[in-house]
């Protein structure tokens, strides 16, 4: 088989940065919105990026075309059919309910729509709240509050959008608070931010997992500690390639963390934006970076690892990785 389509998790992929031009066409015609273009192919070349504000700007702007609750689930419905392409399993899927509820959709219509979806997908789904750092850390605890009531639509929290200048630290409250109501916690740390705040995650969030992470390489003594707790990162090479985090794929760290026994994974963050969904990841690293099919095994069969699913289910894709990888 195609190792890029090996059974896999993602585990780093943003619903709002799944929304493919074609559907930004699609909810302009529906709610009447203008567009400079209706051409796909032209809103697709607009979408190139110098770092991770210039990009944040285009998604929250994309974004506001998400209005009711039929807009979230044909987003999650898209998502998924490629997902399911790609060999996703089991997907955990970031969502920024902040930016809608900020704009008057109401959380019924989020979470409502990507459930839907989910619950009629093969793919085993579980959604992922972030907090947006640019709005700081009182709104963070705010919106977990509005969140609670909603509770059965997610199993844990993240921590996303502008790095540089919103330190970790000052989300501990809310972390404690969703560690209390027995959520998973993981966070954005480490991508354009720095190893120290990679430490500063460590010691104030209690993190699962790193989403990102490529900063920690710079001090091995972050590397030791996240080797020693085998906290898993959730590292995504064509973004990290769009948004300049690296020049290149030929330079990414990926074989430097597996190399330092780091738990990797891989994963497509925003797919709409960034040129490729989790299997065109898995293709880069084989065909640019020279990844061999022991590896890409290895990645899948972390990836389900490192996920938030029930042990069982965990043992189950993990066998269907080994099955898959014998079959040439
Ligand atoms: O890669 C990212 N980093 C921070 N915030 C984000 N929101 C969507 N994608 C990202
Ligand atoms: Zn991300």
């Amino acid at each position: 088989m195609d190792a890029a389509l090996l059974p896999k998790a993602e585990l780093h992929v943003h619903v709002e940065g799944t929304l493919e031009p074609e559907l930004v066409v699609e909810l302009a015609r529906r709610h009447r919105v203008a567009l400079p273009t209706a051409d796909p192919e032209l809103l697709r070349a607009a979408r190139h990026f110098t770092d991770l504000q210039s990009f944040l700007d285009q998604y929250y702007d994309a974004a506001e075309l998400l209005r009711t609750e039929q807009d979230f689930h044909d987003l999650m419905a898209a998502y998924l059919a490629r997902a399911e392409r790609a060999g996703v399993r089991r997907a955990e899927v970031f969502l920024d309910p902040q930016h809608h509820t900020g704009r008057g959709v109401p959380l019924e219509a989020v979470f409502g729509g990507l459930s839907a979806a989910a619950a009629a997908s093969p793919v085993s789904v579980d959604l992922i709240p972030c907090f947006l750092r640019h709005l700081g850390p009182d709104a963070a605890l705010e919106a977990l509050r509005t969140w609670l009531p909603y509770r059965e639509h997610f199993i844990g929290v993240g921590l996303d959008s502008t790095e540089i200048g919103n330190p970790p630290a000052a989300y501990a409250p809310a972390y404690a608070l969703a560690a209390a109501e027995g959520l998973h916690r993981t966070a954005h740390v480490g991508e354009e931010g720095t190893s120290a705040d990679v430490a500063e995650a460590l010691d104030t969030l209690g993190i699962e997992r790193l989403d990102h992470g490529n900063h920690a390489l710079d001090d091995v003594e972050v590397v030791a500690r996240l080797r020693d707790a085998g906290t898993p990162l959730t590292v995504c090479p064509l973004s990290n390639v769009a948004l300049r985090v690296v020049d290149d794929l030929t330079a990414h760290p990926l074989p430097a963390m597996l190399d330092a026994g780091l738990v990797v994974t891989v994963n497509s963050d925003d797919p709409a934006y960034f040129g490729g969904y989790v299997d065109d990841n898995f293709r880069a690293l084989r065909d640019v970076v020279g990844l061999t099919d022991a590896q890409l095994t290895q990645l899948a069969i972390a990836s389900f690892d490192a996920s938030f699913a029930e042990p069982a289910a965990r043992a189950t894709w993990r066998s269907e990785v080994l099955a898959a990888a014998l079959i040439p």
